[in-house]
């Protein structure tokens, strides 16, 4: 079984309007469709970004990959680094920490990898969870992911979720997602507004969802100082505590003071931060997330790190649609050692997608697909639509902090910012 072509469409769908440390979420949320034909007639989907630069590098990967055994991961890796090597391509908004040469080469490669796990599953009749060594769960469970919003998108009629601006408006935008999907764990976006709010908020979920795991994530809009005072505050309140602050210095500093472990998908976010992330204890959690650590092997690899040295694991979410659903599942459902809900955008997308049967949710947790590769299939209808937004949508890169600066001109994204 050889590549003998290999196409990346990118999409964009419908996002509401967000709000977080970097600015707002625009009205279109961009990714990239991955397929991977073989010689023997197989299709293996992927599902990354669609920035403009990371596309780009993708287009150069693309045709280099005719003649790949699919099986190859390392073959794979040495094609991918030879078009991205000393490349470095960041995102604007930054809400996964700083951006290197490796972990560009990192994400390149992941948007293939999935695609040829895929494949192997398609070829050998077996589900991608059953070749990362067999599955230790049926379901996987994630969090109810809130977020602070406006009712709708300047000048469009509210979305069907309504606005979220202060404590009552986060406990019933947690309540319709726990009636609808059934979570049994929360996260709060934070870095919105003054940390105190942000805790007033939590102290209403708590009260409003006894017994319900909390997780507040602020991506590193605050000092150290303001960070170890949210920790004294929300001392019995919270699972974790996620990127409080900046840095492997700075998370090691309220890591020490903290009752409760600090998370990251900002610190610790390739292999080059994971021995001063252990040796200064900066992190007691690692939020994986195949699309920057490398695919589903890098992200096993990281996995295997964490066990290795006590980190708990779960997994951290940008907005996405089923391929990467499914992949984030098949992942986690051959994880021992997940020791958390995982992050997912997906009640944020409201029902839009690109596979034709995406994984279904029971009591909070994505049912782990059984059949050959990912267990999802394209809609190519939905695609062509999907690619018709992105041509018709304006946005070639996500930009939080531009769009915020469209509405409030005056929009201070200084951080720490508190
Ligand atoms: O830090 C995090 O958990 C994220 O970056 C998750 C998402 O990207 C979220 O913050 C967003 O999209 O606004
Ligand atoms: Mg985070």
């Amino acid at each position: 079984m050889r590549v003998d072509s290999v196409l990346v469409t990118p999409i964009a769908f419908p996002d509401p309007p967000l709000l977080n440390a970097a600015g707002v979420h625009q009205p279109w949320a961009l990714r990239a469709v991955v397929q991977v034909r073989t010689d023997t007639g197989l299709v293996g989907l992927g599902e990354t970004y669609g920035d403009a630069a990371h596309l780009d590098l993708l287009d150069r990967v693309a045709p280099t990959l005719v003649g790949l055994d699919p099986f190859d991961l390392n073959e794979l890796d040495r094609r991918v680094g030879a078009v991205a090597r000393g490349v470095n391509t960041p995102d604007k908004h930054g809400l996964t920490g700083g951006s290197t040469g490796e972990k560009t080469r990192a994400r390149v490669f992941a948007s293939f990898e999935v695609a040829c796990w895929d494949l192997q599953g398609r070829a050998v009749g077996r589900p991608v969870h059953a070749l990362l060594g067999g599955k230790v769960r049926d379901a996987v469970p994630y969090s109810a992911y809130l977020f602070y919003k406006w009712a709708g998108h300047p000048g469009a009629e509210p979305d069907r979720w309504g606005a979220a601006l202060d404590p009552d408006g986060i406990v019933e935008q947690a309540r319709r997602m726990i009636d609808e999907y059934g979570f049994g764990s929360i996260k709060l976006k934070g870095g919105v507004f003054p940390p105190e709010e942000e805790v007033a908020a939590i102290r209403a979920l708590h009260a409003a969802f006894p017994g319900l795991p909390l997780r507040l994530d602020p991506n590193a809009a605050w000092s150290p100082a303001t960070a170890i005072s949210v920790a004294k505050e929300t001392e019995g309140l919270l699972q974790y505590l996620e990127d409080p602050t900046a840095g492997i210095d700075g998370m090691a500093e309220v890591a020490a003071a903290a009752s409760m472990p600090l998370a990251t998908n900002m610190c610790v976010v390739s292999v080059d931060d994971l021995e001063p992330g252990v040796r200064r204890r900066a992190v007691g959690v690692i939020l994986a997330d195949h699309h920057y650590w490398g695919g589903l092997r890098g992200s096993r690899d990281l996995i295997a790190v964490c066990a290795a040295f006590g980190l708990g694991v779960s997994m951290h979410s940008n907005s996405h649609l089923g391929i990467s659903l499914a992949a984030m599942t098949h992942l986690a459902a051959a994880t021992p050692n997940l020791t958390y809900a995982c992050d997912t955008h997906t009640p944020w997308q409201g029902g839009v997608d690109v596979v034709s049967e995406p994984l279904r949710f029971v009591d909070g947790a994505a049912v782990v697909p059984d059949s050959p590769g990912l267990g999802v299939e394209l809609d190519h209808d939905a695609l062509d639509r999907l690619h018709a937004n992105y041509l018709s949508c304006g946005i070639t890169s996500r930009d939080d902090l531009g769009y915020m600066r469209t509405i409030d001109p005056g929009y201070d994204n200084r951080r720490p910012r508190w």
